[in-house]
C-alpha cells in the first residue's frame, strides 16, 4: 500500500531548506513527518477538576468503545496535568481495505486528522460513489495528487491515493454537495478504525480537559510561571497555551494574550472569560513596545520596556512539525524563507519588554533550522543581555549543532524530533534568561 516518505513530493527544493546544517539527518525527519504520532495527549484544567476524576471519564469512553481491550490511560512524571492514552493493540489496527465496500476520498489535512483519531467533517470530503447510504461502512482514502474534484461521484482512480481507515456515513452526497448557499459543517463520516492505530474517538475535549500536543504542553512547564506575576503570550491565539499559563498561576496574576488575528481572538473570547487573570487584546506584537516608557504599566498595549516578569513567544511558523504530513501545503522556498524575519523581529519586541531577571520561551512548531537553532543564534549574538537556560522538564532531544551555537548551549534546547523514547509533533523551544541589571 501507498504511503509517502516526504511530505514534499520530492521537492527538493523545499526539502532542502529544513535541514541545511544537519542534511544527513533529512531524510530521517522526513519519514518521520509523514508517520502518525500514535499517543493521544489531554490537558487536565485542574482548577476545574481532578486528574483521577478525568482519567475514570476517558476510561468510561475508551471501554465503551473497546471492552476489555481498551487501551491504557497514563500520566507522566512532571506533568501531572497530563493523561495520554496509548495506541491499540497490534491485532485491532487495521491494514488493509475491505474489498466489498464503497469509497470516500478526503483531502490530506482532514487524512492527517482523522489518523490522530478525529472523524470526518463535511468540508474534508471530496468524492463519495453514488449511492452511498446512510449507516454504510466506507474504506476512506487521502488524495495526495491532490486531483480529486469535490464533489466526484465515481470511483477515483490514482497511484497517489492512500488508505487511511474504515468510516460509518452520516451524511449523504445530497447533505455535502446540494447545498451552494452555505458551507456544510459537522461531522460528515463516524470513523471506526484508522491505520496507524490512533483510537478513533474524535475530539474530547471540554472545560475540563484540552486535547493538546505534548511539546505544546511543555513549553508552557519550561515557562514555569508563577501565581501573582505578570505575564505576556505574544501570540496566543487559539489560547491553548495561555489557558495553561493561567491554570498553572492558579489564575492568580496577570496574563496577557496577544495575537494580531481578530477572528482568530474571537474565536478564544469565550474560552479565556473563565478565567479572570487573562486579558486579550487584538494587537500585532511586532509593535508592542511603547514609544515612551514613563508611564505606569497600561492594561493595554503598547506596554513600556521591562513590564513583564515572564514571555512567551509560541512564534508564527511554517509548522513543519506537525505530524504525520500527507502533503505539505507549503510549495515555494520562499514562503518558508519569510517566517525567520517575522521570528526575529517579534522576539525583538519580547527582549524589550521582558525586566532584567525575566524568563523567555521562544516555540516553534517547527524542525527547520533557521527557525529554530538559527533564531537562538541570532538571539545570543544580537542580545548581549539574553543568556540560555536549560528548556526543562525535558521530554525532547536537544537543539542541533550549528557553527555559531556552541554544543553546550544546543544541549541547553529542546528539539522534538524523530526519536526512539517519546512519539509526538516536532517541536522547538528555547528558554532565555534577560541580565539583571
Ligand atoms: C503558533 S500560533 C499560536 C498558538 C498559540 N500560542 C496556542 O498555543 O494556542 C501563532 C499565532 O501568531 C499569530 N500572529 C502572527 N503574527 C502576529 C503578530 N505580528 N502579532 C501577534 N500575533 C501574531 C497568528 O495569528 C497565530 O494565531
Amino acid at each position: 500500500m501507498f504511503y509517502p516518505k516526504t511530505p514534499f513530493l520530492g521537492n527538493s527544493l523545499l526539502e532542502g531548506e529544513i535541514l541545511k546544517v544537519n542534511s544527513a539527518a533529512l531524510s530521517q525527519l522526513l519519514e518521520w513527518l509523514c508517520q502518525t504520532p500514535r499517543v493521544t495527549t489531554y490537558r487536565v484544567n485542574r482548577l476545574r477538576t481532578n486528574v483521577d476524576t478525568h482519567k475514570k471519564q476517558l476510561k468510561d469512553v475508551l471501554s465503551k468503545r473497546y471492552g476489555q481491550r481498551a487501551p491504557r490511560i497514563y500520566g507522566l512524571a512532571d506533568l501531572p496535568e497530563v493523561l495520554c492514552i496509548a495506541p491499540l493493540e497490534a491485532e485491532l489496527v487495521l491494514r488493509e481495505p475491505d474489498p466489498t465496500l464503497k469509497e470516500i476520498i478526503v483531502d490530506t489535512s482532514c487524512g492527517a486528522a482523522l489518523l490522530r483519531g478525529a472523524h470526518i467533517y463535511a468540508p474534508g470530503v471530496l468524492a463519495m460513489e453514488s449511492n452511498t447510504q446512510l449507516q454504510e461502512c466506507v474504506n476512506v482514502y487521502a488524495d495526495l495528487a491532490g486531483k480529486c474534484k469535490r464533489g466526484t461521484t465515481t470511483r477515483y482512480e490514482s497511484s497517489e491515493k492512500v488508505f487511511l481507515g474504515v468510516g460509518k456515513v452520516l451524511m449523504q452526497r445530497y447533505q455535502l454537495y446540494n447545498n451552494k448557499d452555505e458551507a456544510v459543517t459537522g461531522i460528515a463520516v463516524e470513523m471506526q478504525s484508522n491505520v496507524s492505530g490512533v483510537p478513533s474517538l474524535g475530539d474530547l475535549s471540554c472545560a475540563d480537559a484540552l486535547l493538546q500536543n505534548l511539546p505544546s504542553i511543555v513549553c508552557v512547564r519550561v515557562l514555569d510561571p508563577q501565581p501573582g506575576e505578570r505575564i505576556l503570550d505574544m501570540c496566543a491565539a487559539p489560547g491553548n497555551k495561555t489557558t495553561h499559563i493561567a491554570e498553572l498561576m492558579g489564575d492568580n496574576g496577570c496574563v496577557v494574550a496577544l495575537d494580531n488575528s481578530a477572528s482568530r481572538v474571537r474565536g478564544m473570547q469565550t474560552k479565556l472569560n473563565s478565567y479572570r487573570s487573562i486579558q486579550a487584546h487584538v494587537y500585532d506584537s511586532t509593535k508592542a513596545v511603547a514609544a515612551s516608557s514613563d508611564a505606569a504599566c497600561p492594561a493595554a498595549p503598547p506596554f513600556p520596556c521591562d513590564s513583564f516578569d515572564r514571555i512567551l513567544l509560541d512564534a508564527p511558523c511554517s509548522g513543519l512539525g506537525n505530524r504525520p504530513q500527507l502533503l505539505c501545503s507549503i510549495k515555494q522556498a520562499k514562503v518558508l524563507q519569510s517566517y525567520p524575519n517575522i521570528q526575529r523581529r517579534l522576539l525583538g519586541q519580547a527582549v524589550q519588554l521582558l525586566r532584567p531577571g525575566g524568563i523567555l520561551v521562544y516555540s516553534t512548531c517547527s524542525v527547520t533550522e533557521a527557525e529554530c537553532e538559527g533564531i537562538v543564534a541570532w538571539a545570543l549574538r544580537k542580545y548581549p543581555e539574553l543568556r540560555l537556560v536549560d528548556a526543562t522538564p525535558r521530554y525532547g532531544g536537544s537543539g542541533l549543532p550549528l557553527p555559531d551555537l556552541e554544543a553546550t548551549q544546543s544541549s541547553l534546547l529542546q528539539r522534538f524530533g524523530p526519536c526512539k523514547d517519546i512519539d509526538t509533533v516536532g517541536f522547538f523551544i528555547a528558554k532565555f534568561q534577560k541580565d539583571s541589571k
